[in-house]
């Protein structure tokens, strides 16, 4: 298999129609490498969460191209996304946990929409994914009874338990202290670089652009690639 997990290539993105047609996103190109940890920042209303969401299969493409995992998303039917979706971990900056569900059955629940496993090796794998975020001792908590760092180490998880190709996290870290975000970001690091996936943060902070192998910047809907973590103007 290519080991471009995202490729983008002359994407043009509009909301509104008639006189209200704005475009947001200009003939965006980029590729995401297997395994790479890529960090896209740009001031506020730049289209960050707007392209983040068209390469979840969020949003449908109206131009260009878009292929996550060699399957092309314009033009695509719903079912073909739902499908690509399956191979996509989101980690969104509310962690959008399930108040009425524990730690565990949040995770377990990312599992389940995958026929092939049997409820109690989702149910063992969660336990093992919430182990490996430092939660052992909070597997059966509710989201209520944790704090903000282990809620959005919970929603990692649930991310990360499935396996996923391609993760994509909108401002993880936007809800935690400076320390709690930095360690919910060398964690997401950590289990991408040990899973193999490939991870696209989209983030504000400054303190974490360290982590990354590769920066885009993304400003008024253009895209500018090959600054890297090391470089003066990414200080
Ligand atoms: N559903 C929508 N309908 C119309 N315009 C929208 C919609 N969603 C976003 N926009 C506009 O598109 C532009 C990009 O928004 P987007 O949320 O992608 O920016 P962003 O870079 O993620 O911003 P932030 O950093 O503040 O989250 C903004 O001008 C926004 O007002």
């Amino acid at each position: 298999m290519s080991n471009k997990i995202v490729e983008i290539h002359d994407l043009d993105f509009f909301f509104g129609q008639g006189n209200l047609r704005k475009q947001t996103l200009f003939d965006i190109n980029l590729t995401l490498l297997s395994g790479e940890v890529v960090i896209m920042k740009g001031p506020s209303g730049s289209g960050k969460t707007t392209l983040l969401t068209l390469m979840g299969g969020l949003r449908s493409p109206q131009s260009g191209s878009l292929k996550v995992l060699g399957q092309e998303l314009l033009g695509a039917k719903k079912a073909k996304t739902i499908q690509i979706r399956r191979n996509i971990g989101y980690i969104f900056q509310g962690h959008n946990l399930l108040k009425s569900l524990s730690a565990r059955q949040n995770v377990q629940m990312s599992l389940e929409l995958h026929d092939r496993v049997s409820p109690e090796q989702a149910k063992q794998q969660s336990i093992k994914m919430l182990e490996a975020v430092g939660l052992s001792d909070r597997v059966n908590y509710y989201p209520s009874e944790l704090s903000g760092g282990q809620k959005q180490r919970v929603a990692i998880a649930r991310a990360l338990v499935s396996h996923p190709k391609l993760v994509l996290a909108d401002e993880p870290t936007a809800a935690l202290d400076s320390k709690s975000g930095r360690d919910v970001v060398e964690l997401m690091q950590r289990l991408a670089k040990e899973q193999g996936c490939t991870i696209l943060i989209v983030t504000h902070d400054n303190r974490i652009l360290d982590i990354a192998d590769r920066i885009v910047h993304l400003e008024d809907g253009h895209l500018f690639e090959n600054w890297s973590s090391s470089s003066p103007q990414s200080a």
